[in-house]
């Protein structure tokens, strides 16, 4: 077993993401964990989420207590002071372009020369986030699936311009963290990187689907949850369909069944955002109707669902 990463990690952005890698560093690094978020209800925000995420037993709130005093995490005041001693510099703030062209010109102003910088976005390459930076060869892409500090994908994304070393930094980082963590390297920049690309086409199908009354949404969830659901948790894509060719593996299953997955994508229309048909508000709504607002319960719920599959998916 390596010793644990004792790098000292800043994160800028404190909300979803943020918070759950502030937890992940803080269980299974070693370094300092200094944070900086422009959020005025930061300290609160810290209190009532990060203890359940480090840990499941009732004194978790102790165990945050300690790891305060023990300096292992500081809430900072000023971007300069979460990256000032930083070796690892991570931003989880909005999606939007300006803000994280923006961001990385402050941390070049604040981090050390030696400072790694990793981008948590869900689709912004880190060509486009660079632009404006000094030294563009310093970013890179880290982006993880939500809850980061449950969840083991790390997508890394490196744009043209990214040092190769980071790339190899990063990947042992999250190999040496002992969390389980799965870093997986994108060999070109494409937006959405792989996960999402996979992901949100899926979700276009979706709501097509729905959008044109073929199933429910909650109709659409209970079909993931009894089939792709429990079969990607232990065979990705291709494996499963290579079972699914028998004992002639995928060649059989392609050419078994090449005519009607063809027949398939040959009937897959587009759906369009703000395209004037409101998809969306029938999606929100159904959505909505199924299963309320997210709450804390129903998060908790996830989280322990989520640990027990990748716990069985590791046996
Ligand atoms: N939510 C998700 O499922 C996932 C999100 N991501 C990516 O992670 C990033 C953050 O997403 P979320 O955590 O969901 O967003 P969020 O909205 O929960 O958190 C963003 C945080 O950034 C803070 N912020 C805004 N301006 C700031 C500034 N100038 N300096 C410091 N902090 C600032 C906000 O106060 C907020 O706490 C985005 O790039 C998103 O695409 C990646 C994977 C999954
Ligand atoms: O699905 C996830 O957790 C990540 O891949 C994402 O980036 C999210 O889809 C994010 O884009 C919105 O939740």
């Amino acid at each position: 077993m390596s010793e644990p990463p004792s790098q000292n990690v800043a994160l800028v952005g404190l909300g979803s993401i943020g918070i759950s890698f502030a937890a992940l560093h803080l269980r299974f690094g070693a370094g300092t964990v200094t944070v900086f978020d422009t959020r005025p209800d930061l300290e609160q925000h810290i209190e009532s989420v990060l203890p359940g995420y480090l840990s499941d037993e009732p004194d978790a709130a102790a165990i945050l207590s300690q790891l305060r005093t023990q300096g292992r995490l500081v809430i900072c005041g000023s971007l300069a002071e979460a990256c000032a001693d930083a070796d690892v510099i991570q931003e989880q703030g909005p999606e939007n372009i300006r803000f994280k062209r923006e961001i990385w010109v402050e941390v070049e102003e604040s981090a050390k020369p030696t400072a790694h910088f990793w981008s948590s976005t869900s689709g912004i390459g880190a060509s486009l986030q660079s632009q404006d930076m000094k030294d563009p060869s310093r970013l890179l892409v880290v982006h993880p699936f939500n809850p980061p500090h449950i969840m083991p994908l790390i997508e890394i994304v490196p744009s043209p311009k990214t040092d190769p070393q980071e790339v190899e930094f990063a990947r042992d980082y999250f190999d040496k963290l002992g969390s389980g963590h799965r870093p997986v390297v994108i060999k070109k920049e494409v937006p959405g990187f792989v996960g999402n690309r996979l992901a949100f086409t899926l979700l276009r199908e979706a709501s097509f689907l729905v959008k044109n009354d073929i199933v429910s949404v909650k109709d659409v969830d209970a079909i993931i949850e009894a089939s792709l659901g429990p079969r990607f948790a232990v065979q990705g894509p291709f494996r499963a369909y290579h079972m699914g060719g028998g004992t002639a593996g995928i060649r059989a299953f392609l050419d078994n069944l090449g005519g009607t997955i063809q027949g398939v994508w040959d009937s897959q229309e587009g759906v369009e955002f703000g395209s004037g048909d409101r998809w969306e508000e029938k999606v929100a709504k159904q959505t909505e109707e199924a299963y309320g607002m997210p709450d804390p319960w129903q998060f908790a719920e996830r989280d322990e669902k989520l640990r027990r599959v990748l716990d069985t998916q590791r046996k």
